[in-house]
């Protein structure tokens, strides 16, 4: 399945960074920053009425390659001024073409919170997330065992990061609850063979209790699913190739009835 490559390249990615900067040294880095007392990417999500997180993503295993230019700090800047409530930043480089430094950019160029896009497997990338400017990271329940998923949720807590955790059936999504996650995310689309099903996050959405904020993600595409989404009660929504294919992002948006 792509997760365990993605899995794999992830793991090695990571031990070759930790060979420039260490842990220890990651860590220390981290500590000289200001501390943060608040969690915008939650903020922004509990808005009353859908919030959208538009997102940055170059290439993709499903689609390939999305967008053959891809200015991200002005795309980032088009989305703020349409109006989304934060920005999923890709970062993995092998399968999605995305770039840790994606994240300082797009940082200094919009107010919006960010969204670490990438596949968290070890407590080195939630510090690495954390001092490239991030205010949020994703947490895959279907790759962490229940204490990763603990600690990386307290990790990400005691430095001041929000987490979207992603869950793909009720199992899952029993898992990140137990694990105290105050954001869940439900991807629609397989990952095993790339189909995409929108009744999947509405179908879950039950399973959510209404304080925590409900995510659905993947193959949002027109003005029907929205009105699907919002319908079952969900809070926020995850678009990708949709926007990044998208001329005029705010044209989009209206169109989409977000
Ligand atoms: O481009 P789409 O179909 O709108 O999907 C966006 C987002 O949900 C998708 O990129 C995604 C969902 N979960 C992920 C985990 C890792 C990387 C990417 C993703």
């Amino acid at each position: 399945m792509i997760l365990d490559q993605l899995v794999t390249a992830t793991k090695k990615r990571i031990e070759r960074q930790q060979q420039q900067v260490t842990l220890a040294q990651l860590k220390a880095q981290v500590a000289q920053l200001p501390a943060r007392t608040t969690f915008p990417f939650e903020t922004q999500l509990g808005q009353p009425g859908l919030a959208v997180i538009g997102e940055l993503k170059k290439a993709s295993p499903s689609k390939g390659l999305i967008a053959t230019d891809f200015p991200y700090q002005q795309i980032a800047r088009d989305y703020e001024q349409a109006g989304v409530a934060a920005i999923s930043v890709l970062t993995e480089p092998d399968y999605f073409q995305g770039n840790d430094q994606f994240l300082p950019q797009v940082a200094k160029t919009v107010k919006l919170p960010l969204l670490r896009k990438d596949f968290t497997v070890a407590p080195y990338m939630i510090y690495q997330a954390r001092l490239l400017g991030a205010s949020a990271i994703l947490l895959i329940v279907a790759i962490l065992t229940d204490q990763e998923l603990r600690a990386d949720l307290a990790l990400a807590d005691q430095l001041g990061l929000s987490a979207l955790v992603e869950a793909h059936d009720a199992q899952e999504i029993k898992r990140a609850l137990a694990a105290g996650a105050r954001v869940i995310g439900v991807n629609n689309r397989n990952l095993k063979d790339f189909s995409v099903d929108l009744e999947n996050s509405i179908q879950l959405r039950q399973q959510v209790p209404a304080d925590v904020l409900f995510v659905a993600e993947s193959g949002i595409k027109t003005a029907t699913d929205i009105a699907r989404l919002k319908a079952a009660g969900i809070d926020a929504v995850l678009i990708g190739e949709t926007l990044m294919r998208a001329t005029d992002k705010a044209v989009q948006l209206q169109e989409l009835g977000v």
